[in-house]
């Protein structure tokens, strides 16, 4: 299949090439996101059979005050993507985020819950799904959450940092959700991809590590994992201040990915696994 992916630098963009290296990737000197045209171009003129969007506006706090910017990259980019694919008969995959719930509760999200982000990230990531549904495209729209691995700017790659410079950190114990490996993104999209080709329904569906942590059991992991002595102290949300909100029912029920696909959510323990043993071996 000939496949073309927007993204060459992020964390599933580079999975994505690991696991499919004949595929083509436009990085953002082929194709800025901030140009919603240029991008619908990219796609009549590649003949690709399918077109996955692995690009995003993601740092979270910078959104807040930049949202021109968030919007086209997150909003406006994928809808003309999906309106350029819907015209050439072709599938689209896109990518989205657990941060379009507004985290109340304690339930799984399933994907036909009401959405209502409480941050500008999660509302231009929104408009970009509300934009791929409406285009006519045949598409799927793969919500994740909290991605790692060993490339780009992570959470894990963070803590390794920190944890570095310094022997106790503080971080936030009530969000609650499931880290996810950026190398089952890349495979589950590829999969969802060929399935598409050969006629499957898209949809909207949840992909996302178990079992479900808090950001400072995640960081206890990492450092547990990477034979670090790093404390990590239990705060609340309100002890950290950032720009933006962020959920705390971040939990997504991934259920209807097994039912209709075969997939599975991954142990994100083994995904981290894999991800310090590559960092370490750099
Ligand atoms: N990271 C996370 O925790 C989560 C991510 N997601 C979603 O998963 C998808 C993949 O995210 P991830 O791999 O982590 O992303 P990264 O943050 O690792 O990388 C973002 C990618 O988008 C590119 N990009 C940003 N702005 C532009 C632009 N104007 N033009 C062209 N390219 C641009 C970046 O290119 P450059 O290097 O040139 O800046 C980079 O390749 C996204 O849709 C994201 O919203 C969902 C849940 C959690
Ligand atoms: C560095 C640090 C962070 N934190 C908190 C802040 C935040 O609540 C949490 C995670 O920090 P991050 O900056 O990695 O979080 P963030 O960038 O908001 O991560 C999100 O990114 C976007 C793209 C998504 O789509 C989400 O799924 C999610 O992965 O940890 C601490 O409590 N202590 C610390 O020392
Ligand atoms: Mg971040």
């Amino acid at each position: 299949m000939k496949l073309l992916v927007f993204g060459q630098t992020g964390q599933v963009a580079r999975e994505l090439q690991r696991a499919a290296p004949e595929a083509r990737y436009l990085g953002r000197d082929h194709a800025d996101l901030t140009n919603p045209a240029a991008c619908a171009a990219a796609i009549r003129a590649s003949g690709a059979q399918a077109v996955i969007n692995a690009a995003a506006y993601t740092a979270v706090d910078r959104a807040e005050s930049d949202t021109a910017t968030a919007q086209l990259v997150n909003g406006d980019s994928p809808g003309g993507m999906a309106q350029a694919c819907a015209a050439q008969g072709i599938p689209f995959l896109h990518v989205s985020t657990d941060y379009v719930f507004d985290g109340t509760g304690t339930a799984p999200w399933r994907p036909e819950d009401p959405t209502a982000p409480i941050n500008v990230y999660g509302r231009t990531k929104l408009a970009g799904e509300a934009a791929v549904r409406t285009s006519g495209a045949r598409h799927v729209i793969l919500r994740t959450s909290w991605v790692f691995s060993a490339h780009g700017a992570n959470f894990v790659k963070t803590m390794l940092r920190l944890g570095a410079e310094r022997s106790h950190l503080r971080v936030v114990a009530d969000q609650i959700g499931g880290p996810t490996p950026a190398k089952g993104i890349a495979a589950t999209l590829l999969t969802l991809a060929a399935a598409l080709r050969d006629g499957a329904t898209g949809g909207t569906h949840h992909y996302a590590g178990v079992p479900e942590t808090s950001w400072s059991c995640f960081a206890r992991e990492t450092f547990a994992q990477a034979g670090m002595d790093v404390t990590v102290e239990d705060i609340p949300t309100e002890a950290y201040p950032t720009p933006a909100r962020r959920p705390l029912n971040s939990r997504l029920d991934c259920a209807a990915l097994a039912t209709d696909f075969g997939i599975t959510p991954p142990d994100w323990r083994a995904g981290l696994a894999e991800v310090i043993g590559e960092l370490k071996g750099a």
